[in-house]
């Protein structure tokens, strides 16, 4: 049965006071829509630990730093709910525009430090609009669990510290990357890539591997970046935003995974940017 599918936040807070009179634990799963199986594990995670289970569909304006990329979002929102049908999910949220942002609506949530790099670099204005309809949504639907894919792993990283930093109740929990046979994360935007760009969007992951290989046999980073990036336009990716080595909790820069680290890559393709990460643990 596909669940109901809420347009005011009047209708969700009804739905919160009856689940709270039951003594339901709440997870929430914050989505975009175009729903594929990352979003769908999300969804199972959430409805293993929790007796409610909330997904959010909303393509907010405020975290595109670009128009075009905002016009030719997919939007899909029949299918995506034909899509959470077999998992069971309690309520669909798709919130009509003034339900997050009302007339006059004046409030920015800006995470400082952990924003200043990688996506919030090269995506000005990103994250204070994921920062901000993030708190929105779990200050809304009250959720004591939420549930966010390791794929968009500084995300992860910023709505953690958001919810921390202002003493939102909520339990903020990251989900592996789900990806296809080739190794490619999966993504909505993916969608938009030709067949001959998908062959060759699968050779991102392999690049990746091969570097957590190697830096987890002791090498320094800048030793063998620079061959990881004639691989990879040889592969006939284009422009490489950044291809870094982080600390996994504090994104502050590595020249060696000496501690848990993650290696993190924005590169364009076909006129689409990918977005990837994988663990690196020190050996
Ligand atoms: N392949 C994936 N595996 C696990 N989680 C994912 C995957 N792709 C997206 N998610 C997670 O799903 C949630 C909603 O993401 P979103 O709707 O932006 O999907 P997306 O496929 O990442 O789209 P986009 O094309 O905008 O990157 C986020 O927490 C995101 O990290
Ligand atoms: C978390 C999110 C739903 C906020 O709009 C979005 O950034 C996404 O889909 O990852
Ligand atoms: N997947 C993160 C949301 C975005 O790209 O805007």
């Amino acid at each position: 049965m596909t669940a109901p599918i809420l347009r005011r936040l009047s209708d969700l807070r009804a739905l919160h006071s009856e689940w709270r009179r039951e003594g339901a634990r709440i997870g929430l799963v914050p989505t975009m829509g175009a729903l594929h199986e990352g979003h769908l594990s999300l969804v199972a995670a959430a409805k293993a630990a929790c007796d409610r289970v909330i997904v959010t569909i909303f393509v907010n304006p405020k975290q595109f730093n670009n128009a075009e990329d905002l016009a030719k979002y997919p939007r899909t929102e029949l299918a995506d709910a034909e899509k959470l049908a077999p998992y069971g999910v309690d309520a669909i949220y798709v919130p009509d525009p003034d339900q997050i942002y009302p007339e006059g609506y004046a409030t920015t949530v800006s995470v400082t430090g952990l924003t200043d790099v990688m996506e919030g670099e090269f995506r000005p204005g990103h994250f204070d609009g994921v920062a901000t309809v993030v708190a929105k949504l779990f200050l809304q639907s009250g959720a004591d669990e939420a549930f966010f894919g390791e794929k968009d792993y500084q995300q992860l990283m910023v709505v953690t510290r958001m919810a921390r930093d202002l003493d939102i109740p909520i339990t903020v929990h990251g989900c592996a990357t789900v990806r296809e046979a080739s190794g490619l994360a999966m993504s909505s935007r993916n969608m938009r890539l030709s067949p001959e760009a998908l062959g060759k969007a699968g050779q991102l992951y392999p690049v990746l591997q091969e570097l957590a290989d190697q830096l987890q046999a002791g090498v320094r980073f800048d030793d063998i970046l620079p061959a990881a990036k004639a691989r990879l336009s040889e592969e006939g990716f284009g422009e490489l935003e950044y291809l870094d080595l982080r600390c996994g909790e504090t994104l502050a820069p590595l020249e060696r995974a000496d501690r848990p680290a993650r290696l993190l890559v924005a590169v364009w393709l076909d006129g689409i940017r990918l977005i990837d990460n994988i663990a690196v643990d020190p050996v």
